[in-house]
């Protein structure tokens, strides 16, 4: 594509902070989506978010300046008030409780969806300000799905364009619930209405895009096929599963640096298997159903008493919002009820370390471990799964993944569980521990060939491929009207 594209994101790859100076510090993300944009797009990309700190006016145009000059980013500044309601209220405490199917945790209230509505305006008005005609405006995830509807109005009042001609691109990164489930959402419709006015809607699998269009039809009672929603143009929805760029993580692993490093963590455990758990503290992510697995595992075979760890990383997240406050209370009393039960002065069976680590860190954990376990009772895709099958080339390692999380579709090889059922949880265990060798290398393999192969390059081309096709359908259109 050698159209300008517009990417549009809650937060922006570059974190903002200031120090006790007053002065403001940038750093880029090293995420697989920024280096592979960069790598796809060269120079034609511009990103567009949240800096995810609040900048007092007086700051606004410099720090516009730098971000621009240094990152080629655009800030929607946000007040600490509107982006409180905004990001932990309507976002995270109600579209991601009820996305993820916790509709109890939801707490829906008028004055948050207001914040959403007008934090999603001033995306829209930036965007404007920065519109070019020809441009493709690609915007991602929840905090942001009223966005394209407002993109287009607010486009046709700056440039008078009529306001099909504006190409948006939508991608969901979380799971689209089952219509039973976002039905409860006092708000459906407008989320709804909202996200159609894109030209092409991208989600992880099959059965996302399935509860979408069944949704559409039952609430707006739209046309629905497959492939998209007759609404007032075709709008075209696609699977798109997300992927990682193995190299990021291939490269660093042959380090002198990393190399030690595993080597001093493999002295240190000695024979000793190790069960590595990475997440965000989340309440989706199943931490108590992993913690329960593992103390049945413990107590069904006691035989492995003493002969393995369990590594959990923790990385703290939404640390405002109440449902994660909780969690940490109820994710350290299993924490430390289990290794009361199983512990001795020698030994500690789970390492619970509640703070992200260093990426060298993290790759040196992944290449080094036995085992990785993803009990999440939903998540988008897991990128966890992918980074860690992509780190153990060397140990064949095994991935005991929840079949409710996007991963589960693409991972043939991997032990698939329910993580509701812990004694199947804790089989698993059992299995991946005393899997043979020749089995070890075999469903590794399998694995290792998808990460390679399908990365985030590919979803990349594939939802580029697509935003090309449409809009030359869209010309062809235009020009038999
Ligand atoms: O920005 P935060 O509030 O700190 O949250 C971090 C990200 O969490 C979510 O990740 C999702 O996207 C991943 C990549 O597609 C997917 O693997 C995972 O299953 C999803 O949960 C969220 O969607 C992102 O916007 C956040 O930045
Ligand atoms: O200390 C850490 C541990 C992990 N990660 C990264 O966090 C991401 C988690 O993505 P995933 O899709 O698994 O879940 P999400 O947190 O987006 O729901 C992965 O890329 C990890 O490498 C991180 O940034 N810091």
């Amino acid at each position: 594509m050698t159209r300008r594209v517009i990417v549009v994101s809650n937060r922006l790859p570059v974190t903002t902070s200031i120090d006790k100076n007053g002065q403001y510090n940038y750093e880029m993300s090293s995420g697989g989506l920024v280096s592979a944009l960069s790598s796809l797009h060269g120079d034609n990309f511009i990103w567009l978010g949240w800096p995810g700190i609040g900048v007092p006016q007086e700051d606004r145009e410099s720090v516009s300046r730098d971000l621009k000059s240094l990152f080629k980013s655009v800030p929607v500044f946000l007040s600490d008030e509107l982006s409180d309601l905004y990001y932990n209220g309507f976002s995270n405490s109600i579209i991601w409780p009820l996305f993820h199917y916790h509709p109890g945790e939801m707490n829906f209230d008028d004055e948050s969806w207001e914040a959403y509505t007008l934090a999603n305006r001033l995306f829209a008005q930036a965007i404007a300000n920065i519109y070019r005609p020809g441009d493709v405006v690609w915007v991602h995830d929840y905090h942001l799905m009223i966005l394209p509807a407002m993109i287009r109005e607010e486009i046709a009042v700056k440039t008078r364009e009529p306001l099909s001609s504006v190409e948006i691109a939508f991608f969901l990164h979380i799971p689209f619930p089952t219509s039973e489930i976002y039905r409860v959402l006092p708000v459906r419709r407008e989320i709804l209405l909202g996200v159609l006015q894109s030209d092409l809607i991208g989600f992880h699998t099959y059965d996302y895009v399935r509860h979408f269009l069944s949704s559409v039809s039952s609430i707006l009672k739209l046309e629905t096929t497959p492939v998209g929603i007759n609404y007032d143009r075709f709008v075209s929805v696609g699977v798109f599963p997300i992927g990682i760029t193995p190299s990021r993580f291939l490269e660093p692993l042959k380090e002198p640096s990393v190399l030690n490093r595993i080597n001093e963590l493999r002295a240190k455990f000695g024979p000793v298997k190790i069960l590595l758990g990475v997440d965000r503290l989340d309440y989706i992510k199943g931490l108590p159903h992993k913690f329960h697995a593992f103390d049945i595992f413990l107590s069904e075979h006691p035989e492995w008493e003493e002969k393995v760890v369990l590594v959990q990383v923790a990385v703290p997240s939404r640390q405002d919002v109440e449902e994660y406050q909780n969690l940490r209370g109820v994710v350290n009393e299993l924490v430390g009820r289990i290794n009361g039960k199983y512990g001795s002065i020698e030994f500690t069976p789970i390492h619970f370390l509640h703070r992200s680590l260093d990426f060298k860190e993290l790759i040196a954990l992944y290449a080094m471990s036995d085992v990785c376990i993803v009990s999440s009772t939903r998540d988008g895709m897991n990128l966890v799964a992918y980074e860690y099958i992509a780190c153990q080339e060397e140990r064949n390692g095994q991935l005991i993944l929840s079949e409710f999380a996007g991963a589960a579709q693409s991972l043939n090889g991997a032990i698939i569980v329910n993580p509701w059922n812990m004694e199947e949880m804790a089989e698993a265990i059992h299995t991946a521990l005393t899997m043979s060798d020749e089995k070890r290398q075999e469903t590794h393999g399998m694995m290792f060939h998808h990460v390679s192969k399908f990365t985030t390059q590919f979803w990349l081309e594939n939802i580029t491929k697509e935003i090309n096709r449409i809009e030359k359908e869209k010309k062809l259109q235009f020009e038999k009207d």
